[in-house]
């Protein structure tokens, strides 16, 4: 049976309306694909503490989360995915990337312009609906 992880990510807009979009490196599974940051729940943990620490560790910056986006589930070939993206904002720092190959700021009516891990697209429609 395959495994389901929960991940939670963070949707990140800054005051020009731009959502900051993260690059997958080579070396990660699912590679050379885009994402909003984030990562894994960890047992006992809430969504905001899990998408806190993952930020704080991933961006090296803080941020505070806020309601959810869009949660769903997507089934890739070796796992099943349960993601749910918050809205969130920077409250100190800036993002620098730690484990991602890229991170940009892009508009949100340009998110599609890159190609995203395939259990983000229903986010990123819905994103660009509101943009
Ligand atoms: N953080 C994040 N992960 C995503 C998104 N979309 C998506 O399919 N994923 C997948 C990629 C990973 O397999 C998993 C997130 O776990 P992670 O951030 O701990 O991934 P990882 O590469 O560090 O861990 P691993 O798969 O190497 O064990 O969820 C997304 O928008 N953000």
């Amino acid at each position: 049976m395959k495994k389901t992880i929960n991940v939670v990510a963070a949707v990140i807009e800054n005051e020009n309306n731009e959502i900051l979009c993260a690059l997958r490196s080579h070396d990660m599974s699912i590679p050379n694909k885009w994402e909003f940051p984030g990562g894994k729940v960890e047992v006992g943990e809430s969504l905001h503490d899990a998408l806190e620490r993952e930020i704080t560790e991933e961006l090296q910056c803080k941020i505070v989360a806020g309601e959810v986006i869009h949660e769903h589930t997507h089934e890739y070939e070796s796992f099943i995915v349960h993601l749910t993206c918050l809205h969130t904002r920077i409250i100190e720092g800036i993002p620098h990337s730690t484990e991602h190959a890229k991170l940009i700021w892009l508009p949100k009516e340009n998110l599609n312009s890159i190609i995203w891990a395939p259990a983000d697209i229903p986010v990123v429609k819905v994103i660009m609906q509101k943009a």
